[in-house]
């Protein structure tokens, strides 16, 4: 590990990642791969979560390939310098930030969207310039074979480099000096990430998970909510870490949301769910076991059927959920959907504000003031009004958690700011050491005087035009003074030269 580490790590020191052209290249390349060889690519993410290709490429494809187009038109303008305002005490120096790449990259990959939080991340950091050592999850191996495949065909083998394994691989990898980690994953595991990065100082991305809630108010149109819930919850069999966790809802609407999920359910998974291709698995049995735990107990409103042989498990809603039960105190990360009631808005804002605050939060509701005050009064990674999931989607947005649900963001712009030290640089003469005298000892009270009057004063636009008429009418002063006799004689001379040409016009 240590020998692969130090191999990236002057390769970074070479300088090659560096030149805009080179980032460019390298994102092409990307690009390249995931067109050449969509067929290989699908196939595997397929295989690990019993995904249809259509699935496959709607969920994972097209992000990471609208991603690396948006890095390819804009990356151009964000790596250039940006000069930034500048005080009385820089006034006629050159100051503006440089972003510049953080170093070696360690990017670990979750399984559920194992192509797309794996890639996502990486293109980010080839844009900011680093080099990068992917760590795809184990869970997902189809998918981390691929591209321990194909990414060395495409990109520069000493800059970017995968490597596979498991527990023990990630925790000796841990033990290298990174000058970023990314993790995807959950927050028992970021928090081991955060330790071993506490070590060398590193500092971290950490995209983890929690309980999205759902707030359903009565003022809304409940056919069009079911159905985007239904979707948002049960694709890719409930394993989206912003999938809606649980509704909250008055108790008088559950019966009707019970119903309408369950014949959206039918209509998009059609009588037989096992034999619907849009359908997905549960990715290992530990997953399936620890799922199925949390039924206990539960009064199941449909769904609850589960095949250990093929890990499925049917799409299940429960009501009149005590918040105290096993469902309700952990992510459940698969298609269970459990409605607590509440008994109105202001008692499900108390009920997310007692809880760690969430990936995602969604809000359904006609009334535009009932979403805003929801929003205003909770806190989450990113929130949906009136949908879930799609968030995710918009790459102007910053993608990520607070609390423990995670810290720090990326997508488009945010992933290039994630990866890049934003460098200031201040450029001085080595003339005008005059004004400098202010800074140097020995101090006095004219010269604080001086300080704050130069720093702290403001004045408006008003005050300031008029202050620096002044001064420009003192420099001229000075100047005339200190030049009298020099511009006297120029004068003489002019008036001279004019009177001759005159006369000598006049002559003719
Ligand atoms: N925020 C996001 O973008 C995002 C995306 C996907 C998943 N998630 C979250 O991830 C969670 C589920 O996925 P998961 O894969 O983490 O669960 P998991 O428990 O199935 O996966 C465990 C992973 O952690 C690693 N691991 C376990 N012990 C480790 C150790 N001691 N040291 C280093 N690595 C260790 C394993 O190698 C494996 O890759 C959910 O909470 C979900 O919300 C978040
Ligand atoms: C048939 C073409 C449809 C195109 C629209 C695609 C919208 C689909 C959005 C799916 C997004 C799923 C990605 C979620 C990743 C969440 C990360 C955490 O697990």
């Amino acid at each position: 590990m240590e020998l692969e580490v130090r191999r990236v790590r002057e390769a970074f020191l070479s300088g090659r990642s560096r030149p805009l052209r080179f980032r460019l290249q390298q994102l092409e390349a990307l690009r390249r791969m995931v067109q050449e060889r969509e067929k290989d690519i699908l196939a595997a993410i397929a295989a690990d979560l019993c995904k249809s290709e259509f699935n496959v490429y709607s969920q994972e494809v097209i992000t990471v390939l609208g991603e690396i187009d948006f890095m390819l038109e804009n990356l151009p303008e964000w790596v250039t310098a940006k000069p930034v305002k500048k005080n009385v005490l820089t006034m006629l120096d050159e100051a503006y930030i440089q972003p510049q790449p953080l170093g070696v990259v360690l990017i670990i990959g979750a399984w559920n969207y194992p192509f797309v939080l794996t890639i996502q991340p990486l293109i980010g950091a080839i844009a900011a310039g680093n080099a990068v050592i992917i760590k795809p999850s184990e869970l997902s191996e189809n998918t981390a074979k691929i591209l321990a495949k194909l990414l060395p065909q495409y990109l520069d083998q000493d800059l970017y480099i995968i490597i596979n394994g498991g527990v023990e691989e990630t925790t000796e990898l841990l033990k290298q000096r990174f000058d970023h980690i990314f993790y995807t994953g959950n927050t028992a595991v970021g928090k081991i990430i955060m330790e071993a990065a506490a070590k060398h100082l590193t500092p971290v991305t950490l995209e983890l998970g929690g309980k999205s809630p759902c707030y359903i108010d009565k003022d809304c149109d409940l056919d069009i909510v079911c159905r985007r819930i239904t979707w948002g919850k049960y694709m890719n069999c409930g394993q989206t870490c912003i999938a809606p966790d649980y509704i909250l809802c008055e108790a008088s609407l559950q019966n009707q949301i019970v119903w309408k999920i369950k014949e959206t359910v039918k209509e998009f998974y059609g009588e037989n769910i096992k034999e619907s291709p849009d359908y997905e698995r549960i990715i290992n049995l530990r997953h399936f076991k620890r799922i199925l735990s949390l039924l206990e107990g539960q009064k199941i409103a449909f769904g609850g059927e589960t095949d250990e042989a093929t890990r499925y498990i049917a799409p299940t809603v429960l009501t009149d959920v005590d918040p105290k039960t096993k469902v309700m105190q952990e992510e459940i990360f698969g298609p269970i959907l459990p409605i607590v009631p509440v008994k109105n808005v202001d008692e499900a804002i108390n009920f997310i504000n007692e809880r760690e605050k969430p990936l995602a939060l969604y809000v359904f509701s006609h009334n535009h003031k009932l979403i805003k005050r929801m929003i205003d009064e909770t806190s989450s990674g990113g929130v949906t009004g009136n949908d879930v999931i799609m968030h995710f989607m918009l790459n102007s947005f910053p993608f990520g958690g607070v609390g423990s649900s995670g810290m720090g963001a990326y997508h488009g712009k945010h992933s290039f700011d994630t990866f890049s030290h934003q460098r200031p640089c201040l450029l001085k003469s080595l003339k005008r050491e005059g004004a400098n005298k202010l800074r140097y000892p020995p101090n006095s009270q004219s010269k604080v005087d001086w300080g704050k009057f130069f720093l702290l004063k403001r004045f408006n636009k008003e005050k300031l035009g008029l202050l620096l008429l002044t001064f420009l009418g003192i420099v001229a002063a000075v100047l005339v003074k200190k030049y009298q006799a020099v511009l006297r004689r120029k004068a003489l001379l002019i008036f001279l030269v004019v009177h001759r040409l005159r006369w000598s016009s006049k002559q003719r």
